[in-house]
């Protein structure tokens, strides 16, 4: 019988939606523990940051067709197996997606890009939209979004739904920390969604933070505060 990568945290909620996928792995826990300590400083938690974001564009793109084509090694031809199927874009949702997007495009390099701004009303804990550049062609292309935190889910629904909006009908999300509350709000908005995260966490707090968590993420990327 094979083991589970990793063990499962001992409080994570039995009642995730079914499109929830945790990756256990024991390097991303490994290094999420790190990001998680308050006094790792922000150059630490960037690099932590995109490690962990090579590790799971691994597990993201677990599914991504391949199909066979004929090659010359110096020894003989071969059929060997390549990329198939849709192009991949990433969408990162700023500010903090783009701590994630560093790490995916070294994995992902020929991806197209796109952003989408949005901030979160600290009193009303909606997402308010500042900027949006998708690329003209997303529609044709397995959209990828980025976000490290996934917190009451209203940023991550109101992210997928301006891709939805350009015409991309394939859609995975990538965050590093899930809320059971945003699991369950994306995937009611969202039901076509996976998600894949590194951890789920126990709730939020009365201002909408995942606890434990790391806090906010744009600010530890960026040392703002
Ligand atoms: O699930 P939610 O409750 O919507 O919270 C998650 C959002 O909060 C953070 O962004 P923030 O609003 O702090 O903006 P920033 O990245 O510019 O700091 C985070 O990066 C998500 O986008
Ligand atoms: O815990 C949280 C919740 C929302 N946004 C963050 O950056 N962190
Ligand atoms: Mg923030």
């Amino acid at each position: 019988m094979n083991a589970p990568l990793a063990p499962a945290p001992a409080e994570m909620p039995a009642d995730l939606p079914p499109t929830t996928v945790v990756v256990g792995h024991p390097l991303i826990q490994h290094k999420l523990t790190l990001m998680r300590r308050s006094r790792t400083p922000a150059n630490e938690f960037r690099l932590l940051l995109r490690e962990i974001s090579m590790l799971l564009a691994y597990e993201v793109t677990r599914d991504m067709p391949t199909e066979l084509i004929e090659i010359e090694t110096p020894l003989t031809t071969m059929q060997a197996p390549v990329l198939a199927g849709k192009k991949l874009c990433l969408v990162s949702v700023l500010r903090a997606g783009g701590g994630i997007l560093e790490g995916m495009l070294e994995i992902l390099p020929a991806a197209r890009v796109g952003h989408v701004g949005l901030y979160r009303d600290p009193v009303s804990l909606q997402a308010v939209e500042y900027y949006l550049k998708l690329p003209r062609d997303i529609s044709e292309r397995t959209a990828i979004v980025l976000d490290p935190m996934l917190a009451t889910g209203n940023s991550a629904a109101a992210a997928v739904s301006e891709v939805k909006a350009a015409g991309c009908q394939s859609i995975k999300f990538v965050c590093l920390i899930a809320a059971p509350e945003g699991l369950r709000t994306l995937h009611e908005a969202h039901p076509d969604v996976t998600v894949y995260t590194a951890a789920v966490d126990s709730h939020l707090n009365d201002h909408g933070y995942i606890v434990p968590g790391i806090g906010d993420a744009g600010d530890r990327i960026f040392g703002t505060k």
